[in-house]
Formats: C-alpha cells, sequence, structure tokens
C-alpha cells in the first residue's frame, strides 16, 4: 500500500514537473534580456550600461489553449525596434538553447500499471524526451513585445469552406490563431513572392471563399498572364464578368471596370453618397490580377490600374494584384500607396520585401509553400490554407454557365462592338447601376 501511494505520488509529480516545464518560460524573460545584451543592445550612460527593462508577460491563448508567452519591454533610449528585429534569429536560437524536455503526458500516466514493474515503467518515462522549438515574434507599438510560442507554426493548414463570412476572407493560421483579411475595410490586396510558395494556391481560396460566402454579390474580372492556365476553370462561371489572358485583352478587361467605375462615381455624386456602401449597393467587384509583372511596360494598363487602385474602393472595385517580381516599376507607388492589403511569401532580397511591406523580413521567412507575412498593425507570419483542387469543383459547380457569355473579352471582340466604342456588358449584367 505504502509502494503503491509513494509511486503514485512520484508519477503524479513526473507529470506535473514535465507539463510545467513545458508551458512555462519561466527563464526565457530573463533569457531574452541577456541574449540582447550580449548583442550590443544596450545604450551607456553615465559610464552605466542600460538594458532592456520587462514591464509585464502575459499568456497567449488559441481559443482556451494557451500557445505561448508574451513578455513587453521597455527598449532603452536610443536603440530602435528594427535593432531588435535584426537580432531575431540569435534570439530565438538563444532560448532554444535547451533542446529537449521531458514528455510525460497524463495519459502517459493512465496507462501505469500499479504492479511490481511499475518502478520500471516509471524510469522509462524518465527517459521520454522530446524536442521542442520555440517560436518567436517581435512587434512594437511604443513597447518591445516578444511573442514566444510554445510550439513552431503549422505547416499544414487545410483550406475548409465557412473559415469565414461575409467579404472577410482567411489569410492562413498565425500562431496565435486564424487571421482574416475584411476587403470592406482594405479594399485592395498586394500578394506577392517567389515562384512556387503558394500566391496562386491563396488567390484560389479568396476566390473560392467569395463566391461561397457571397455567391449573388461577388463578381470577378480575372486577368491571368501566365498563359489562362490558372482561371481557366472559372471562365464560366456566372460571377466571372470578364477573362483575359494577354495584356491586349487585360487592357480591355481594366477598361470595361474603369468606365463602369466612373459611371457608378458620377451615380454616387450626383446622389449625395460617398460610397457604394452608404447607396446601399450589394455587389461588389473583383479585379484579380495573377502575374502583374507581365503588364508593367504596357502605359496604358499602369494608367487603368492606378486609376482603379485610387478610385475603386468607393465605386466597389476591389483589388487583388499579385507579382513574383515587386519592383518599383511593377508596383507603381499609386498602386502600392493605396494596396492596404500586403500578403508577402518568401522572397530573395530584403529589397524586394521593402517593396511590398516596407520592411525587410520576407527574405527570412523559411522556404515552407504557404508560408507568408501578412502586414496588420505588425507582419504576421501565416501559414496560408492549402486548398484542394475537388473543393473548388464542389464549390465552383453550381455556378458554372456553360453558354458562351458576353465577358469573355476574346469572344465580345468577335461579336459585340458598344456605343461610343465604349463597353458597357458590365453594366448589363453586374447590376451595380
Ligand atoms: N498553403 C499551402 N500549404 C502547403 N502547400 C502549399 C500551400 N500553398 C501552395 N502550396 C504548394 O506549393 C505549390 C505552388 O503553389 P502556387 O502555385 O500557389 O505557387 P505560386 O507562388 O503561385 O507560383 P507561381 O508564381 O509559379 O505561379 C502548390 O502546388 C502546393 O503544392
Amino acid at each position: 500500500m505504502l509502494f503503491e501511494l509513494t509511486t503514485t505520488i512520484l508519477a503524479g509529480g513526473l507529470a506535473g514537473f514535465s507539463f510545467l516545464q513545458k508551458q512555462v518560460g519561466s527563464s526565457d524573460a530573463a533569457k531574452i534580456q541577456r541574449i540582447c545584451a550580449s548583442n550590443g543592445l544596450t545604450v551607456t550612460e553615465d559610464k552605466k550600461k542600460k538594458n532592456m527593462q520587462l514591464l509585464r508577460r502575459s499568456k497567449i491563448r488559441d481559443g482556451g489553449r494557451v500557445v505561448g508567452t508574451e513578455y513587453a519591454y521597455r527598449i532603452p533610449l536610443g536603440l530602435s525596434f528594427n535593432q531588435f528585429v535584426d537580432k531575431k534569429d540569435h534570439i530565438q536560437d538563444g532560448i532554444n538553447n535547451k533542446h529537449t524536455v521531458l514528455d510525460v503526458t497524463f495519459q502517459d500516466l493512465k496507462n501505469l500499471k500499479l504492479d511490481k514493474n511499475l518502478l520500471q515503467s516509471i524510469k522509462r518515462l524518465l527517459n521520454k524526451e522530446k524536442d521542442i522549438r520555440k517560436e518567436i515574434e517581435l512587434s512594437y507599438d511604443g513597447v518591445l513585445k516578444i511573442k514566444v510560442f510554445n510550439e513552431p507554426l503549422t505547416t499544414d493548414f487545410p483550406y475548409h469552406a465557412g473559415l469565414t463570412k461575409g467579404w472577410t476572407v482567411p489569410v492562413g493560421k498565425s500562431r496565435s490563431g486564424l487571421i482574416t483579411h475584411d476587403f470592406e475595410k482594405k479594399a485592395h490586396i498586394i500578394v506577392a513572392g517567389t515562384t512556387d510558395f503558394g500566391k496562386s494556391n491563396w488567390v484560389n481560396s479568396t476566390i473560392n471563399t467569395l463566391i461561397n460566402n457571397k455567391p449573388n454579390d461577388a463578381t470577378f474580372t480575372l486577368i491571368d498572364l501566365k498563359g489562362g492556365l490558372e482561371f481557366n476553370r472559372y471562365r464560366h462561371l456566372k460571377q466571372v464578368k470578364a477573362y483575359a489572358k494577354n495584356v491586349e485583352e487585360a487592357k480591355e478587361a481594366l477598361q470595361m471596370a474603369v468606365d463602369k467605375m466612373d459611371e457608378v462615381t458620377e451615380f454616387l455624386l450626383e446622389e449625395g453618397f460617398s460610397n457604394v456602401k452608404e447607396a446601399g449597393f450589394k455587389e461588389r467587384h473583383f479585379i484579380v490580377i495573377d502575374e502583374a509583372a507581365d503588364m508593367a511596360d504596357n502605359k496604358d494598363c499602369q494608367n487603368l490600374l492606378k486609376d482603379i487602385a485610387r478610385k475603386g474602393r468607393a465605386s466597389g472595385l476591389r483589388l487583388i494584384y499579385t507579382t513574383q517580381y515587386p519592383t518599383a516599376e511593377t508596383v507603381s507607388s499609386q498602386v502600392k500607396r493605396n494596396c492596404i492589403g500586403r500578403l508577402c511569401f518568401v522572397l530573395d532580397t530584403a529589397t524586394a520585401s521593402n517593396v511590398v511591406l516596407d520592411q525587410g523580413g520576407a527574405e527570412k521567412l523559411p522556404a515552407i509553400q504557404g508560408r507568408a507575412l501578412y502586414k496588420d498593425l505588425g507582419l504576421i507570419e501565416v501559414q496560408t490554407p492549402l486548398i484542394k483542387n475537388e473543393t473548388i469543383q464542389t464549390i465552383i459547380k453550381p455556378h458554372i454557365n456553360i453558354r458562351p457569355r458576353k465577358g469573355d473579352i476574346s469572344e465580345k471582340r468577335s461579336t459585340t462592338t458598344t456605343k461610343g466604342g465604349k463597353h458597357t456588358f458590365i453594366l448589363e449584367e453586374t447590376g451595380l447601376s
């Protein structure tokens, strides 16, 4: 009896210790201060070295689950947030110096049998260790916040319909939960990243979310300058009002959108509304461009895009602007200034990252497909949702309209001309007017 009692207490203590070791970053706060000091992040005042100062710590939760700890520090006067960002890898590696923790769960204990082998079983548990790698995120809002997460960010976030509602689409899973983008708050978004890291997948998940959430109100102009392969499957959807697969067709599609935009703007002005929301218009028209760099040389396209970026928001236009080559030429300053939303997959250089995010960071992302930075108040690292072809088929199937539509730019060219050389078919079909 005494033996059973002693061993049970011992096992319980073991599980408790293991749990605490995994949950409590007790020494992380001080460790971070030491690592920063040894990396020169101090200032000397009156011959005294001034280090960062811990103000508070709080638990980070995802739902009800504690996923990490946030440490808030006052940084010494004279140092900048970016100096700490530059040392992010040093801080992260430093707090991961201890690679393994005891990995005993309460389920392991439940499985223990109170027999003569109990001590042997406990010994085995004592040798059960697992590698954990903590990951950190830095932000600054007057104080430096360092979030230390107990586990790495997932590399697998499957898409499913119903993750969001209305004009809000999933951006991805961050370390502290789902991050979303609301097209009513941030009308236009730039999506950039090196080839093969997930731009098209994210655009597909966004198109499908909008079709699923707003089948009667979301409409699209799809411009696919990578040969038309990516958006071909959407071509006959009732929501797709224009589809272009080369620069000439893109120019026509953009011109139609601008004509429409100008008419709506005129209507709003006449009726005294400041935007379509106020006027009670339900429809939002998304202009989705896959590989905008391919029309960087075309002045007409550039001027139309600038116009849409500048004035489209109020008249219900939304821009999704993707490129794998972010430079001052491919992302003009007008487009950039008006695209508040930014999503950036891994890029080669800090310069390219700067074009998209106004700061470095994308060049340091791990080479994981679907891994990206979303710009909000700070930069949030996310794993974007991976959408399967079968899911796309299920979502779009009810909306396929096989009859040739006027909205197909190539077909339109040979079948219709509009008065005064203007294209009015979006007007006829969208009902925005
Ligand atoms: N969120 C994700 N999670 C896991 N894997 C992903 C994710 N997104 C994309 N991938 C993988 O990466 C591959 C490339 O993705 P995608 O075609 O979207 O890249 P891209 O950046 O658009 O490339 P390109 O610029 O060449 O078109 C996909 O086939 C898929 O296997």
